[in-house]
């Protein structure tokens, strides 16, 4: 006998939609004769679906685990061909860290096992360093992503900023509007520092000299914000009253900004993280201001007012520059271009602020240098209340000296570098899993011997120079831009200054992919800071006790020295 067909109410619902229609039908019976109450049937069916849940969740959970067991085992394994000090505990060599310097560790390892090496700082964590030229140069071309770490420092400090986020594709667009844009000013104003800058950085000069002896960090990094606010904010900046509160802000900011950046998680329960925020805030306010304050000064902002209708200009102005940060007229208002150009603020004047103090020194260790530089702005600046700023380009012993100090200090031990995506492989048959921290010892490199011949360690500006015939003395550019009488000038000889970056080993801004768009424009801005400061003074290293450069041989390496005093001599003439 072919049984009934099976009634709606004798089947289980697959579906809550089904349950609910089987209990409602079940309710609508008049003799109540369901087999399931519907109470029962809701916990069964939400028992049923819990598990189901439950289930698909071990599954997920399982297979991310074994996806990143097997990503582990890649990275061992792809580790494993790659020279090091071998280490058996899971916490790598992170103890050999903690106790010794990184530098001297990769020193070392680089010593014994060749140009590239590696080191646990974890049992997740691979740790590469390339010290050889040629690799370097490659590795930096390939390797496009820089390490989460310091994006997070930018965006805690200043918020969302795709200029110095770690991705490669969110920074690209950027990048490359921000240099183009300092190529065009490069080419249109060539000394690339206003008059009115230079003639406020004097006066500040004159002013701190009145005090006696100067604190060269402190000057150095007034100078680097005066050249860094009148360029990102016109000369506008330099009348702000509030441009010292900002500079005093924003070197507050800097400094803390790795040490917050280092938690893992970030410490929302600390209360100095939430003082840090307040200062942050206080920050991206005084930005905004500043920005009020310009657009009604300065050329670029009053371009961009002129423009505010034009879409496309609007877009490319004000993201490079964060004009809409303050702009209420397009309602555009976003964190992200105040975060850029504070981020861009940020590094333009520590790093900057750093080679200037950099290039004060060594000028203050060899007096003999110095002479030598002086003479060469007064010969080429012939006349000296007219003094034109592209003639910085017909004196390379400057620029050599500027690019020397940068060699000798850099302003960061390491330069960092990841593939976030995908495995590298280099010319030497090296391969590099994805993930890896990838970093280059710029110190260990632009002071290897190998490199910069045997006196790597000395300050000696003339190796960016090829001599025309005349020992050191040097003058003018042999691409012919000194004129006859110049060249007949007794005691000076034919001088070309060589493209610092034609060496591999010259890395102060990095290089590849992701290196510094500012070079050009820094080292430019600097030189003809220095040739105006140079014609005016002698910078002389203060005699007093509190002098630390005594303390540093003049031919080794000079570190960043607290509280060196010098003292800005006038010049009779
Ligand atoms: C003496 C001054 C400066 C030094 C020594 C310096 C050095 C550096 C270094 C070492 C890097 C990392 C490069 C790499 O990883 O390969 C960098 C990146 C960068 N620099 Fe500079 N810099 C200086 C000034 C400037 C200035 C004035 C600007 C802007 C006008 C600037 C804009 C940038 C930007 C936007 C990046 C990030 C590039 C990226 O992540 O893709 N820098 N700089």
């Amino acid at each position: 006998m072919i049984p009934p067909p099976p009634s709606p109410c004798d089947s289980h619902p697959t579906t809550f939609f089904g349950l609910l229609l089987q209990s409602r039908s079940a309710s609508c019976n008049p003799d109540g004769q369901s087999s399931y109450s519907s109470s029962l049937l809701i916990r069964d069916f939400l028992t049923r679906e819990i598990n189901a849940f439950l289930w698909l969740s071990l599954i997920v959970v399982t297979a991310l685990l074994l996806r990143k067991l097997l990503k582990l085992f890649r990275l061992w394994y792809m580790a494993s061909n790659i020279p090091g000090i071998p280490t058996s505990s899971l916490s790598g060599h992170y103890n050999l860290i903690s106790r010794q310097n990184l530098i001297d560790l990769l020193s070392e390892s680089h010593k014994r096992y060749g140009a590239i090496v590696k080191l646990w700082l974890g049992p997740t964590q691979l740790l590469v360093s390339v010290k050889d030229p040629l690799l370097i140069q490659e590795m930096l071309i390939k390797a496009e992503d820089k390490l989460p770490f310091s994006g997070k420092a930018f965006r805690l400090a200043f918020g969302q900023s795709s200029l110095f986020s770690s991705s490669f594709e969110k920074v690209q667009k950027r990048r490359d509007l921000l240099a183009t844009d300092l190529d065009e000013r490069s080419i249109k104003n060539a000394g690339l520092i206003p008059s009115t800058v230079l003639d406020f950085i004097m006066d500040k000069i004159e002013n701190i000299r009145a005090g006696g002896n100067i604190d060269c960090r402190l000057v150095s990094q007034h100078m680097a914000f005066s050249i860094m606010g009148a360029t990102f904010f016109g000369d506008g900046f330099l009348a702000w009253p509030k441009a010292a509160i900002y500079e005093e802000l924003l070197m507050k900011i800097a400094k803390d900004a790795s040490f917050w950046a280092s938690y893992n998680v970030t410490p929302f329960w600390r209360r100095g993280f939430w003082r840090y925020q307040c200062l942050c805030t206080k920050l991206k306010c005084l930005t905004q201001d500043i920005l009020q304050h310009c657009r009604k000064n300065c050329k670029l902002f009053y371009h961009i007012e002129q423009n505010v209708h034009s879409e496309r200009s609007n877009i490319e102005m004000g993201t490079t520059y964060g004009v809409q940060c303050c702009s209420d007229d397009h309602n555009t208002a976003k964190e992200e271009p105040c975060g850029n150009i504070m981020g861009v603020m940020y590094h333009g004047c520590q790093t900057t602020a750093a080679l200037i103090s950099n290039i004060l020194t060594s000028l203050v260790m060899h007096p003999e240098i110095q002479d030598k530089v002086y003479s060469e702005i007064t010969f080429v600046a012939k006349n000296p209340s007219k003094y034109e700023q592209e003639d910085i380009f017909r004196m390379p012993l400057l620029l050599a000296t500027v690019y020397e100090s940068a060699r000798l200090l850099p302003t960061g031990p390491l330069l960092q570098r990841c593939s976030l995506k995908h495995d590298l492989s280099f010319s030497n048959g090296v391969n590099i899993p994805a993930g890896a921290i990838l970093v280059v010892p710029v110190q260990l490199v632009q002071m290897d011997d190998s490199n910069w011949g045997s006196d790597a360690r000395n300050f000696n500006p003339y190796r960016f120079l090829s001599n025309g015939g005349m020992g050191s003395d040097v003058l003018l550019n042999a691409s012919n831009t000194g004129t006859a009488e110049e060249h007949k000038n007794p005691g000076f000889g034919l001088s070309i200054l060589n493209d610092p970056n034609e060496n591999a080993a010259f890395l102060p801004f990095g290089s590849g992919t992701r290196a510094c768009i500012g070079q050009k424009f820094v080292i430019q801005a600097i030189a003809t800071l220095f040739a105006s400061l140079l014609k005016k003074y002698e910078i002389k290293l203060h005699s007093g006790p509190e002098s630390d450069l005594k303390l540093s041989s003049k031919n080794h390496l000079l570190q960043h020295l607290p509280n060196s005093r010098i003292v800005f001599k006038r010049r009779d003439n």
